[in-house]
């Protein structure tokens, strides 16, 4: 049984792949926090942006199968030709995609991009991995295509995470959480400003911004 929170077309907004059409699969839960505002503070993982709790967003819900549920992610890509793409996030999307789900969308004929925050262990099968550590969670995950670290967190600086093998090293300026504006001004922000003081000192790293909140798309 797979749980989706939510499951939408839209452009990916991060990283290397910013800009490129996919359907976005949310996973429910995590295991860095639960989900609750009152359970933030004491979260390890304090500063997250997103609803993963239950099955009730657009096009959530529960699947019985991997077969079912690529079934449902391939209705969500509104075309014919080309290859697919699928980002699985969440959440934790590594609390529940296994093989079997990777088969299934490949089946689909999907390539299958993730994000994580790297404490779980990845399935084989991944096409486009991105890492996203958080604060004092141990890192499992050597190898990735892109790490993605918001910054600033105070324990969880760049420095530690240049050891992990990576074809791309990203800054993401730490986002409130609940940002009320949209709109080209709203990322100017002063962590924004600190991710680009740090690109510009250590140019192995590149600065990302969440583009789709510059837009106002999902
Ligand atoms: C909601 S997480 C879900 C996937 C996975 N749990 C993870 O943390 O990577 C998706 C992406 O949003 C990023 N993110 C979450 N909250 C953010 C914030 N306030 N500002 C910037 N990026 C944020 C995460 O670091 C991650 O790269
Ligand atoms: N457009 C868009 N791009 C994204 N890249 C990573 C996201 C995520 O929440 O995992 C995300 C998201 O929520 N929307
Ligand atoms: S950003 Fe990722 S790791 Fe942090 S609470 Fe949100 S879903 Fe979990
Ligand atoms: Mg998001």
């Amino acid at each position: 049984m797979y749980r989706i929170k939510e499951a939408f077309y839209t452009l990916q907004g991060e990283g290397a792949q910013a800009g490129r059409a996919a359907v976005f699969c949310r996973f429910s839960k995590c295991n860095l926090w639960n989900g609750r505002e009152s359970g933030r503070a004491t979260a390890v993982c304090t500063f997250c942006d997103t609803d993963f709790v239950g099955t009730d967003g657009q096009n959530g819900g529960q699947f019985e199968t991997a077969a079912d549920l690529a079934a449902h992610v391939a209705l969500l890509w509104p075309h014919d030709t080309g290859r697919p793409y699928v980002v699985c996030t969440g959440g934790e999307p590594l609390l529940q995609l296994d093989e079997p789900l990777i088969a299934a969308l490949h089946q689909r004929g999907f390539e299958v991009g993730v994000e994580t925050n790297g404490t779980l262990p990845a399935p084989d099968g991944i096409d486009w991995l991105c890492v996203s550590p958080k604060a004092t969670a141990p890192v499992v995950i050597e190898q990735c295509d892109e790490l993605k670290l918001v910054y600033p967190q105070i324990d969880a600086m760049p420095e530690r995470f240049e050891s992990i093998r990576a074809r791309h090293f990203f800054l993401s300026p730490m986002a409130s959480p609940v940002a009320p504006t949209e709109g080209p001004d709203r990322l100017k922000t002063a962590n924004t400003r600190k991710a680009t003081e740090y690109c510009l000192a250590h140019p192995q790293w590149r600065l990302t911004l969440q583009m789709h909140k510059i837009v106002g798309i999902d």
